[in-house]
């Protein structure tokens, strides 16, 4: 079975509610390959503005959520509110949350738990920094962050991984295609090994890091990345190149 193309736009902690309406009415207005899976993920102030206006069939993410159900937990949104205004997806393990905001791998893991228990889909991201790819660490760092979910969680499929290289974020440095594949594809090795061929085949393996309407072409040709998580490029009108990347593969 073919695993469908998957796109993602962080918008991180960009946007207001102008700007955020004006890219989403250039989503919906635009020719988007009906194919690919396109999941936006604007600041949890703006999800539901996000969830009024997007058209159907377009989903929307959170940035975060907490792993417990309700209470005395200040600042944070649970899996219940995400369910209860339509939001189907969450990011987790993002770089910026584990290297600014020091998230561990046992809490990434939780709150990946927590989200799929409820319902929710998971954009579980990965990868590593520059110091532990030139001292040669980058699978070894990839998959201890993954393993750490799969201590906690066997039923992988509504996880979607993101491989985002923390030194080619928000940098212009895209990985190169080989090093993309790379690990892309010792990631699907590893997955095979730990949770079976299945999961292996059908799980979606995502590059993220500088992707552009201009790189996104020959990344997606390879035969291991299943689509996009997108930064930078997401508020801008390259997004829908980078959705449609997909028909040239
Ligand atoms: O962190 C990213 C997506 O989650 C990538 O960001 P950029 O596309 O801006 O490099």
């Amino acid at each position: 079975m073919a695993r469908q193309f998957f796109v993602g736009g962080n918008f991180k902690m960009n946007g207001s509610v102008e700007s955020i309406k004006k890219i989403i009415s250039y989503l919906n207005d635009a020719k988007l390959d009906p194919n690919t899976e396109v999941v936006i993920a604007p600041p949890a102030l703006y999800l539901l503005l996000a969830r009024e206006h997007l058209k159907p069939g377009l989903e929307i993410a959170a940035q975060n959520v907490f792993d417990k159900p309700n209470g005395a937990f200040t600042g944070e949104i649970s899996v219940d509110q995400l369910k209860d205004s339509n939001i189907t997806w969450t990011l987790l393990g993002h770089s910026e949350r584990r290297v600014i905001l020091q998230e561990d791998d046992a809490f990434v893991a939780a709150k990946t738990k927590a989200a799929l228990d409820g319902g929710i889909g998971v954009i579980l991201c990965c990868g590593e920094s520059l110091e532990q790819r030139e001292s040669g660490k980058t699978i070894e760092v990839v998959t201890s962050q993954l393993k750490a979910v799969a201590e906690q969680v066997k039923d992988w499929s509504k996880i979607v991984i993101a491989y985002e290289p923390i030194w080619a974020i928000g940098t212009g440095k895209v990985a190169s295609t080989e090093q993309a594949q790379e690990v892309h594809a010792a990631i699907r090795q590893w997955l095979k090994k730990e949770l079976g061929d299945k999961t292996a085949e059908e799980t979606r393996i995502i590059y993220g890091g500088s992707v552009s309407e201009k790189n996104c072409k020959d990344l997606c040709k390879q035969p291991d990345i299943d689509g996009f998580l997108v930064g930078g490029a997401s508020l801008k009108p390259a997004f829908v190149d980078i959705i449609n990347s997909h028909l040239c593969k």
